[in-house]
Formats: structure tokens, sequence, C-alpha cells
């Protein structure tokens, strides 16, 4: 076991255990204020929990008992990194001083440090940044060496805050992948609200409401399986799962949705899960014209405003669109209306 959690804070009513693997990335799902944020805080040493232990790869790092403290370890010493959305590079140094921080700081010598620096600068594919200064790197650029920075340091743990949050949707799926590949093997605790995030980065979740565990296990079951419905309203996508055939995902409840499979295309009958976003969802009383979309019948269940659009809520599935388009629809809870998506909008990851 890489890393042991049990905590309490009351301040926050938060009371929870939770563990990584050795080698395992484990992803922290969960509404707004769940707290997920504290338990990163606790596990970082930013937060003493008013009863709690954690532990890694072997050493204590917080040990707090009713009103005393028996262990606590500064934040710099608990072999620890951090990857924030913000990638906080020293803005003064180069991209090469950046990366070859963690180790110089570990006491190896410049040369062997600026080897290290440059092994994982091509790890991230940010070789040919190596003498930028933070200043002259784009968003997606500055988060790369930030990867490298914090693996260079060979922590014993990584924690990820939201780690794609911040970028432009564009570079996000390259970014992803890229992360997936370096993260293999090294023990990770990843929070996010994106439930793409958590399927193709981590081998299990959490999933926290209310400052308790309120569902754990492996990434695509408890995303792919009916429990997880709530998984992925949590994480505020729309998912259908179901058997995989001629390109569309066929679910018991009749739906069939065409889409983009992430990786290898699966095998015919395959048990699969297909992810969109309500944001991409158009609805419709009558099946719409153009490219090729999925239309998936839907009985209206309820209408929610949420800032500048309306939610419109299905039994399983969400879509977000423009209050003008509830108006020119007449739209009202118990109306039959089609929601449309596009198949390019649409991913299908295997369970
Ligand atoms: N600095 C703080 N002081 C006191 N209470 C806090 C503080 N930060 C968060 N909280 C409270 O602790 C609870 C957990 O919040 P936390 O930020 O950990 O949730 P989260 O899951 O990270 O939410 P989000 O997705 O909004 O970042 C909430 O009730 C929140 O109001």
């Amino acid at each position: 076991m890489s890393l042991a959690l049990t905590a309490a804070v009351d301040e926050r009513d938060l009371d929870l255990e939770l563990e990584v693997g050795d080698g395992e990335v484990v992803a922290l799902l969960g509404p707004n204020g769940a707290g997920k944020s504290t338990v990163l805080a606790l596990v970082a040493g930013l937060l003493r929990p008013d009863r709690g232990r954690i532990t890694l790869a072997g050493r204590t790092l917080t040990d707090v008992g009713a009103g005393h403290t028996r262990t606590f370890v500064a934040p710099h010493a608990r072999r620890i990194a951090l990857l924030a959305q913000d990638p906080l590079l020293f803005p003064h140094l180069d991209v090469t001083d950046n990366v070859a921080f963690g180790p110089r700081s570990r006491g190896r010598s410049r040369a062997d440090a600026a080897r290290t620096a440059a092994t994982w600068l091509d790890r991230v594919g940010a070789t040919e940044l190596a003498d930028r200064r933070p200043a002259q790197l784009s968003g997606g650029q500055a988060q790369r060496v930030a990867i490298a920075r914090a693996l260079a340091a060979e922590p014993d743990l990584l924690l990820l805050d939201e780690p794609m949050a911040a970028l432009d949707v564009a570079v996000a799926p390259a970014l992803r992948q890229m992360l997936k590949r370096v993260l293999s093997g090294q023990s990770a605790l990843v929070v996010t609200h994106d439930v793409l995030d958590a399927l193709l980065l981590a081998d299990r979740v959490y999933v926290l409401d209310g400052g308790r565990v309120v569902e754990t296990g492996p990434s695509r079951h408890v995303l792919a399986q009916p429990r997880s419905a709530f998984a992925a309203r949590v994480a505020g996508l729309n998912l259908v799962a179901g058997r995989w055939r001629e390109g569309s995902v066929h679910s018991s409840s009749g739906l069939r949705v065409a889409g983009l499979a992430v990786g290898e295309k699966p095998a015919e009958g395959a048990w699969v899960a297909a992810i969109f976003r309500p944001a991409s969802v158009g609805v419709f009383r009558e099946p719409p014209g153009g490219s090729p979309r999925n239309a998936l019948p839907v009985t209206v269940t309820d209408l929610e405003p949420r800032g500048d659009l309306i939610r419109v809520h299905g039994v399983d599935l969400m879509a977000d669109v423009t209050p003008q388009a509830v108006a020119d629809l007449g739209l009202a809870p118990g109306d039959r209306v089609l929601f449309s998506v596009k198949a390019t909008d649409v991913t299908v990851y295997t369970s």
C-alpha cells in the first residue's frame, strides 16, 4: 500500500478513509464542496485533521489523536508533489532549471539534475521548450513542463488538482493521453470534475459527497454500471452503458448511441459506455435533419436554470440549452422530445 488515510475534520464535516495502492492512480470525484480539495490538503500537509492518521510508503506523515498531535511532517518533507490547475512554474528559471529543481534540492549534481530534466521533458513531449522561460509558454506547454517538474522530483505520491481544468478543450485530449502514459507505475491521487479524466487516467475512483465516501471501485465499474449514473451525474456528463454493435452502444433500455471509441475498437457485443456532455445535446420535437446525429427519445422530467443555460433533465439524460430554445419549443415536464447529439461528440469507452 502506498497511501493510507483516515481523517476527520469537524469544521468541514469530513470523515473518511481512503487508500492508494503502490503504482495506482486513484481519482476523487464529487460535487462542489464534497471534500476533494480538503483530502488533498490533508495529504499534502497543508491541513491538520482533528483526528486521523496518514501513512505513505511506510512512513507516518500525520498522526493526530483526540486533542494531541503525535506526528505532523512538514509539507516539503512528505515526498509528495502537487500539480495544480495553475502550473506555478518559477518565472525566473528556464524550463530545464524548473524541472531540475526537484532533483537539485534532493542533492543531485547540476549535470545529473539537468540529465533527469532532459529525460522528463522528452517524456512529456517538451524537449524543444527546454531553454524558454515560463512567460514564453502557452497554457498547455506550461502544464506539460509542470508535469515533468512534478515527476522529476520522484515523489512517493503525485497529487493532481483538476490538471485539465484550466486548459483549452483543444489541447486537453493530447495532454490527457500524455498524462496517462507518464503516470504508469506512479502512485497518484487525481481530483477531477471530469468523468473522462477519471475513466482514462484512474484505475479506481472514490466518489465523495458531504465529506464521506459514497462509492468506490474500479473506474470503469463505478462509471459504467447502473449505480454509476450517480457518478456520471455528479461529474455532469451523460452516460449510456450497453453492448457495442455496428458502431453504436445499445442500452438495455432501448437507446442506441453512435460514437467514437477511445483506443482500440471494441469487439462486437462488448460491454461499453457512451459518454457525452449535456452541452453537446440539442433538444428537438421532430427528428433533426443534416449531418448524421443520434436522436434519443426522452421524456422531460425537469427544467433547471444553470447560469446562462437551462438544463433539461430526462430520466437518465441531460441537455444544456438556451432559455430561448426552451421558449421556442415550449418545453415543460412530461413532454416527449428527442435529444440529439453528434456521433463525433460521443466518446465510447470499453469496460
Ligand atoms: N478554508 C476552509 N475553511 C473552512 N471550511 C472550508 C474551507 N475550504 C473548504 N471548506 C468547506 O469544507 C467542505 C469541503 O470543501 P472542499 O473544498 O474540500 O470541497 P471540494 O470537493 O474540493 O469542492 P470543489 O469541487 O468546489 O472544489 C465544504 O463544506 C467547504 O465549504
